[in-house]
């Protein structure tokens, strides 16, 4: 079968299942809604004495009572721990209310963690389940597009830090990934926009038929429409657990997942964490990356520059970068200072993730003074 055909049939009661195949760290992504899903869900719960759902202020009020009745017949006891909303809490301080908790509850190493709520939630309870006793289990539970295409797969688990996003964390693979996509009903117009924005980017960086499909099915999308959604949510899934299975660590091929992020990221750490939100600023960041793969002199022709930010646009996203200074030249110079403490960087060198040709992304290093010229042309005329 074509990868990006979706799958018509008894779509609602089907349940897709997509492997992450690493090992015995192996679990699978189960993407489904209703009864049926947590039916098969209950199937992988990790074994445990208790099980604590970490959520925040806007998702427990809205589904910590369902996921707590689902998992109450598999454990002894099953606690809530309500942290604050939002990107700016994606730090120590409420990494350590986490612990606080557990510690304070007498929590032991037969404790498993629930993620429930988006990427903020997800990689902050990815990382206490690595750190809590050196390691416990722990499930995602995406509640956002976003978390449900990307963050709650693979692994990926950390905090900020006010100089550099995701700076402090850990590789640590969750046990089991649900994807309810009943939740991503309530979410918010711009955190799904922000989600389609990460979808997105999987078309460039390895699936150009994806990103065909995407712009024949934009509208259904918008409208959140259930057998669209699905086959995005699905495909993004398998071409993430594709790059994953191949590299967990990041030590080549996974960069790829970071097309958008060095600009992003930048954008995010320069505007203050939770002004931009990480969609967005990935969506400003991959309309960089890709005049930068322009101006590298790669295989990239405006026609495809062009459709790419239709795209994003369709998707209600930013294609335009802040200026993040009051005037352009020092905010090119702020966005080299914050990029510097990319993770790709390498003896100070800036790496970048661009396109080799529409659908194959490749990091390369780049010297500052393209870069520069670069950010000095964008800033300059919004959309160049
Ligand atoms: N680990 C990874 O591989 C990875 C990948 C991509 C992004 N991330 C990280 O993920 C974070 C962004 O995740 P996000 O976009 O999910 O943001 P988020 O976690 O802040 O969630 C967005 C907003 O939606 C709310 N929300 C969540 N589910 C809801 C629902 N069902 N209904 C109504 N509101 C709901 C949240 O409370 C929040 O206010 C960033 O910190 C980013 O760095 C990590
Ligand atoms: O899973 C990955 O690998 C990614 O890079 C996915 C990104 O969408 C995500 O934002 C990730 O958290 C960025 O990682 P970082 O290592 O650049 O902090
Ligand atoms: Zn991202």
């Amino acid at each position: 079968m074509n990868p990006s055909t979706p799958q018509t049939s008894a779509a609602d009661a089907a349940i897709d299942l997509v492997p992450i195949a690493l090992g015995e760290r192996s679990y699978p992504i189960l993407i489904g809604q209703g009864q049926a899903l947590w039916q098969q869900a209950q199937a992988h719960f990790p074994a445990g004495s208790s099980a604590y759902i970490v959520s925040n202020e806007r998702v427990a009020p809205l589904l910590a009572q369902a996921l707590r009745q689902r998992l109450q017949p598999h454990y002894a006891k099953v606690e809530t721990i309500v942290l604050p909303d939002g990107e700016v809490h994606k730090n120590w301080q409420v990494l350590n209310q986490i612990f606080d908790v557990l510690l304070a509850q007498g929590a032991d190493r037969k404790t498993v963690l629930y993620a429930l709520g988006g990427g903020v939630i997800g990689d902050m309870t990815g990382f206490a389940a690595a750190c809590y006793m050196r390691g416990v289990p722990f499930v995602q539970v995406p509640t956002t597009l976003l978390a449900q295409v990307d963050s709650s797969v693979g692994g990926k688990t950390a905090i900020n830090h006010p100089l550099g996003k995701n700076m402090i964390g850990a590789f640590y693979q969750p046990r089991l990934v649900v994807c309810d996509l009943d939740t991503l009903q309530t979410l918010p117009a711009a955190e799904y926009s922000a989600g389609l924005a990460e979808v997105i980017k999987y078309g460039p960086i390895y699936d150009m038929a994806f990103f065909d499909w995407l712009q024949e099915h934009m509208p259904e999308l918008m409208a959140r429409r259930t057998d669209a959604l699905r086959h995005a949510i699905r495909r993004s899934c398998e071409i993430k657990a594709a790059v994953v299975s191949a590299d967990e660590t990041e030590a080549g091929l996974r960069e790829i997942l970071n097309f958008g992020h060095t600009f992003g990221h930048a954008i995010e750490a320069g505007m203050g964490y939770g002004q931009w939100l990480h969609g967005h600023a990935v969506a400003a960041g991959m309309v960089l990356a890709t005049a930068l793969s322009q101006r590298l002199g790669l295989a990239v022709q405006e026609d495809f520059a062009a459709r790419l930010q239709a795209l994003l646009q369709q998707a209600r996203l930013p294609v335009q970068a802040p200026p993040l200074a009051a005037d352009v030249a020092a905010g090119a110079q702020r966005y080299l200072e914050l990029m510097r403490v990319d993770k790709k960087t390498q003896a100070g060198a800036l790496r970048f993730v661009v396109l080799q040709q529409p659908g194959k992304a490749i990091t390369q290093k780049v010297d500052d003074a393209t870069v520069q010229a670069l950010l000095l042309q964008a800033l300059a005329q919004p959309g160049a």
